[in-house]
């Protein structure tokens, strides 16, 4: 198929964009070249809660094939596995040094730029261990 996606976030939910580049039947569905369709993701997906990953990644969504974070089909991101094994080893690298705490100036505010980021950034008070 011929289609690109784009996450965005529409109101409190998240879409995946698709846009055909020609002519496609989904189903008995007809897609005419240049449609955007938007998928939804998650009515959830904004809100901070690591909780949801208590049952693994498959059990994080209501669906499993709803989890995305590097996109999915022939275009998913390339750099999917050296971008799980670096943040891996930043995290523990990290995490064997200091010790943090979130600062009282910290402003919960998901916000959309080119990823999902905190608005105001992410306040947090460091202690060299
Ligand atoms: C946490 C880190 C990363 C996240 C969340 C991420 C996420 C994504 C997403 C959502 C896409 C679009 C997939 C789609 O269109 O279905 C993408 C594409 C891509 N990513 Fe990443 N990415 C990450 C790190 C990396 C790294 C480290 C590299 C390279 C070393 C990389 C290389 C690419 C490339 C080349 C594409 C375009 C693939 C294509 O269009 O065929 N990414 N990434």
């Amino acid at each position: 198929m011929y289609i690109r996606v784009e996450a965005m976030i529409i109101k409190l939910s998240i879409v995946a964009s698709r846009k055909a580049f020609k002519d496609l039947k989904f189903g008995n569905i007809d897609v005419p070249k240049g449609l955007s369709i938007w998928v939804m993701v998650g009515d959830d997906a904004y809100k901070f809660n690591p909780e949801r990953f208590s049952n693994g990644t498959i059990g994080a969504c209501k669906l499993p094939h709803m989890y995305m974070p590097f996109g999915v089909g022939p275009r998913v991101c390339l750099g999917q596995n050296l971008a799980m094994v670096e943040l891996k080893m930043l995290i523990a690298l990290i995490l064997s040094k200091f010790i943090f705490s979130l600062s009282m100036r910290y402003v919960q505010s998901p916000t959309l730029r080119l990823l999902m980021e905190p608005e105001h950034g992410v306040h947090l008070l460091v202690k060299k261990l």
